[in-house]
């Protein structure tokens, strides 16, 4: 994480995507409204030309879309005052594969808490949320918090305990915390939570870039 404010223009200290001073309108609303067609894809039940159909409207807002490109499509800007990746996979509101993560708070200690509600184009066990998107939320919350804590660094090694189902359609709390440093190394854990019940924990060791 960088110290960048809203109305800033220079680049992030950890890379080079350009930094917007917000985000636009219709770029989170693009977003959202192909989540919602993916949720509707995936529970649909229409008859096949009504597919056929529907994939020609899905075409035409493709080529929409491509009629003007940018060469890097990851874009930073802020949210509720943090900086965010506009397009990152797990907290980007203009990424529709985002779920999103959304609602950083950071508490006196420094712990971080966000929350996210992923459908059921995220299911992997029945009515479950699947083992690979739970981990990516605990990934990209440990990499917050120690981004929060002052100690930007990549994921090197992650260990999930799948302790219950996460849940789909239930709003899921994600929590993290650095807890120490050596040398280069980061140590963060975290924890996910639905309906007051921890469904998975992580420990994780980070390396600062
Ligand atoms: C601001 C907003 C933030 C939002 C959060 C974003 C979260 C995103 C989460 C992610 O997706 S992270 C991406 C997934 N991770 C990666 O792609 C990292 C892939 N790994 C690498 O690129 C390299 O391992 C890395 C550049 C991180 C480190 O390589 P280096 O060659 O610079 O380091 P080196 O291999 O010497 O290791 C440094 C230390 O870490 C230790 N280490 C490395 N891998 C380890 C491992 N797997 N387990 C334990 N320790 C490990 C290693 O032993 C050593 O310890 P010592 O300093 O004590 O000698």
């Amino acid at each position: 994480m960088t110290d960048e404010r809203p109305g800033t223009t220079s680049p992030p200290a950890a890379g080079h995507a350009p930094v917007l001073p917000a985000i636009p309108a219709e770029t989170t609303l693009l977003a959202a409204r192909i989540r919602e067609l993916v949720e509707a894809g995936v529970h649909t039940d229409v008859a096949a030309e009504d597919l056929r159909a529907a994939a020609e409207h899905v075409t035409a807002a493709t080529e929409l879309l491509r009629e003007r490109t940018r060469e890097e499509p990851l874009l930073l800007s802020y949210l509720d005052g943090n900086q965010v990746s506009v397009h990152n996979p797990v907290e980007g509101p203009g990424n529709p594969l985002a779920p999103p993560m959304v609602g950083l708070e950071i508490d006196e200690s420094g712990a971080t808490s966000s929350t996210a509600l992923l459908g059921a184009a995220y299911e992997g066990p029945p009515g479950r949320v699947h083992g690979g998107w739970v981990a990516s939320l605990l990934d990209h919350a440990v990499g917050r918090a120690v981004a929060v804590a002052g100690h930007p660094a990549m994921t090197v090694s992650l260990t999930v305990d799948y302790r219950r189902g996460t849940p789909h359609g239930v709003p899921l709390t994600i929590n993290a915390r650095f807890t120490g440093k050596e040398g280069r190394k980061v140590f963060a854990t975290g924890e996910i939570v639905a309906d007051g019940e921890t469904t998975a924990e992580a420990s994780a060791i980070l390396v600062t870039y």
